[in-house]
């Protein structure tokens, strides 16, 4: 996977932001020209704590990207971390087609519990697809295609996702090494490509259950992550 790393456009963190700068996006320009754009934070109160909210803008492809913040993140420690792609239906609809909801919960809760750490939040929905797309992969499953074969029968690869502006995003912060939690060595390899150093991958193994089973086992056996799953 090639991932291009954009350029760095980031308005300093104190400057409020013009409508125009968080209502228009760019045209898109090609990847090799993307740009990620700071825009505005807010608080963002949880169940589990009150995060900092961040809103980023690629400039490319007009994408609206977020990162959730806690703590002190810029003292040169490795941070704990998620690197999150969109999910709606796991993420908002409490789908139990895959993990994407239980592992952002779970990412959050433990951020809590250390008092420090990020969350990019990417929207790459669908492994990259898109939202429309994955409901057409999901009828090809509930048809019997697994995971890879649906996206590849619809002609897409297994996983179209980029990590490009996530460096620019962590130099933001000031962070630049990251305690990872995801079971995807591929996500570990595409951040490292990138210059982020990952002195740690933390495993997320929640939201396991019968509607999911075959997904995990072809995740693991296709996409070479790391599961163990319950029934071995
Ligand atoms: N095309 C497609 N995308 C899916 C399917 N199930 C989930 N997704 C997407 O897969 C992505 C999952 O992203 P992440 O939560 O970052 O997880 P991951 O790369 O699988 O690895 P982890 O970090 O271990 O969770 C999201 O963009 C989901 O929308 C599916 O069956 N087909
Ligand atoms: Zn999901």
């Amino acid at each position: 996977m090639s991932d291009p790393s954009p350029a760095v456009d980031l308005h300093a963190a104190d400057a409020p932001p013009t409508p125009a700068d968080a209502c228009l996006p760019a045209p898109s320009t090609g990847e090799a020209d993307a740009t990620i754009r700071y825009v505005d934070s807010c608080d963002l109160p949880t169940p589990w704590a009150t995060f900092r909210l961040h809103g980023f803008i690629d400039t490319a492809s007009g994408k609206e990207h977020v990162a959730l913040t806690l703590g002190e993140l810029d003292d040169g420690e490795p941070v704990l971390a998620r690197v999150h792609s969109e999910c709606l239906t796991g993420d908002a609809f409490f789908s139990q087609r895959c993990d994407c909801g239980a592992q952002l919960e779970e990412a959050l809760r433990r951020i809590a519990t250390e008092g420090r750490g990020i969350v990019l939040y990417l929207r790459q929905e669908g492994r990259g697809i898109g939202l429309i797309n994955k409901i057409r992969a999901y009828h090809l499953q509930d048809l019997g295609a697994d995971t890879v074969q649906a996206n590849e029968d619809l002609g897409f690869a297994a996983d179209q996702r980029h990590y490009g502006l996530c460096e620019p995003m962590l130099a933001h912060f000031g962070v630049g090494a990251l305690r990872l939690m995801t079971n995807n060595p591929a996500k570990v390899v595409a951040l490292q490509k990138l210059g982020v150093l990952i002195p740690e991958r933390i495993s997320i193994l929640v939201g396991h259950n019968p509607s999911n089973q075959r997904y995990l086992s072809t995740k693991r056996e296709k996409l070479g992550h790391v599961i163990g799953l319950p029934a071995e």
